[in-house]
């Protein structure tokens, strides 16, 4: 397998992010949705990321809700991983905003449409600065927090997620080739709500890495 010593500028490759929909349990219980078989993927084009220092922007006349995630910043080449290679391929972690449009994902799902607009507008991915793999010993009990202008919007523990990193790298690899840089964004804890112009969004892991980001419209 290749490796990849410059993971820290993973944004500035322009390599994949594909995110998880609904991966905590306690999101799916205020659902009121049952456990689902399989993972449910997403992807948010390179043109989506954006680092500290840049706005969010809304699109003129969308409504966006902030969705706070551990995001799996992949270190080697890997397709068909098993479960138990998974974590070999990881080189380290991000902190990402899963900026969701929803007026679109609810028309998505009522005609069966895509998210690609819903999950994938200009500025929909803002990440942290990359997180060493050493930094985070137990990627599955990692606390999550997201405040919004000060305000708590959003705790979860990585322990809830419904499928764990190794199962998603295996499942995603199956089909789709994952390369040195791609980001797993693995869900959101529940809380998310709508954000507008002149928020703050800020996002952290407690005792470790956090981003804050500004939001403007346009
Ligand atoms: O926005 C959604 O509906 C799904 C999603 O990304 C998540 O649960 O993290
Ligand atoms: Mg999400």
């Amino acid at each position: 397998m290749d490796s990849d010593l410059s993971m820290e500028n993973f944004v500035q490759h322009g390599t994949k992010c594909i995110g998880v929909a609904a991966n905590y349990r306690s999101l799916l219980k205020v659902l009121n949705r049952s456990t689902p078989d399989v993972p449910d993927f997403f992807m948010k084009p390179p043109s989506s990321y954006i680092t500290e220092g840049q706005k969010i922007i809304i699109p003129k006349g969308f409504s966006v809700n902030e969705e706070i995630e551990l995001g799996v910043v992949i270190g080697k080449h890997g397709r068909k991983v098993s479960e138990c290679k998974a974590m070999d391929i990881v080189g380290g972690y991000c902190l990402a905003l899963d900026m969701t449009a929803t007026c679109r994902l609810g028309l998505a799902r009522q005609t069966g449409g895509s998210w690609t607009l819903g999950k994938g507008f200009d500025t929909a991915c803002p990440v942290s600065k990359f997180i060493p793999k050493s930094q985070i010993p137990d990627p599955h009990n990692v606390e999550l927090w997201c405040t919004v202008n000060g305000v708590e919007k959003q705790r979860g523990n990585t322990d809830d997620l419904v499928f764990n990193i190794p199962f998603l790298i295996s499942y995603i690899s199956e089909y789709i080739t994952l390369e040195p840089n791609d980001v797993i964004i693995t869900g959101s804890p529940p809380g998310m709500g709508p954000v507008t112009k002149g928020d703050v969004i800020a996002g952290g892991i407690t005792g470790g890495e956090s981003m804050k980001f500004d939001v403007d419209a346009e």
